[in-house]
């Protein structure tokens, strides 16, 4: 595998069918949801329940999921700071292709670092980036345990832990914060659509 960067040989390919074509096609916008907190405070959850009432409404989703994810295009990234930083990356440029596909991409990553998501941001136009935080309380994502990590990680099981032994930066300025711990999953789900409508990503 090479090191160098090749980017100034590579000459970039101008396709026919734009983003804006595909856009009208659609009759919707592409866009980047981009869920973040802790582990067990509803990103996955939340984050395919949007999708189902988008593809309801008749929209292109798709949902990029860190467990998922993590087994095959990131299968080869830990959990330490340079690990977590990479999968960040890689999932913010597979995100902007799908936006540029036309499509609504839903990711769902823990993605603790402000400057890794305030990159990817940085990455597409204002507007496409919509940074929804799923606000639940550690001792919350600790009771529901869903994968039972939380008590591999505080027996020492799990090194780097989110929460407990590695860090978590909560959005400052999310477009949407969403309190996923005491708040019914159906009344998150209408919140985050009447979102999308209110900023026209779709009708
Ligand atoms: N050390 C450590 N810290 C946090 N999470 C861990 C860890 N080890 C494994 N897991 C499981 O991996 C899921 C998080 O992966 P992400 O790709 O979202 O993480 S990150 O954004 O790169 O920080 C996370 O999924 P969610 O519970 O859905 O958040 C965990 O199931
Ligand atoms: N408002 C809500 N939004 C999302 N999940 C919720 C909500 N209220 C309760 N839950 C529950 O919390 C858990 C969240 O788990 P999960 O979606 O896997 O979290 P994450 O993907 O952040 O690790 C699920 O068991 C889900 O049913």
């Amino acid at each position: 595998m090479t090191t160098t960067p090749v980017s100034s040989n590579v000459v970039w390919h101008q396709a026919t069918v734009t983003r804006q074509r595909r856009e009208l096609q659609n009759a919707h916008r592409g866009a980047i949801i981009w869920f973040t907190g802790l582990s067990g405070s509803g990103k996955s959850t939340l984050a395919h329940a949007v999708e189902e009432a988008l593809h309801q409404k008749g929209c292109r989703t798709f949902v990029l999921d860190g467990d998922n994810v993590r087994h095959g295009l990131c299968g080869d990234l830990g959990f330490s700071d340079a690990g977590r930083v990479e999968n960040i990356r890689r999932v913010g440029e597979v995100a902007k292709l799908f936006m540029e596909a036309g499509i609504i991409v839903l990711t769902a990553f823990i993605s603790p670092y402000r400057a890794d998501r305030e990159r990817v941001r940085s990455m597409v136009k204002e507007g496409d980036f919509i940074e929804i935080y799923c606000d639940t309380p550690i001792e919350v994502c600790e009771s529901r345990d869903v994968k039972g990590l939380y008590k591999k990680a505080r027996a020492g099981q799990i090194k780097e832990f989110t929460g407990i032994s590695s860090p978590y930066e909560a959005p400052e300025m999310p477009e949407l914060a969403l309190n996923t711990g005491t708040t019914d999953l159906q009344v998150c789900v209408n919140q985050v659509i009447d979102d999308l409508m209110r900023v026209g990503i779709t009708g």
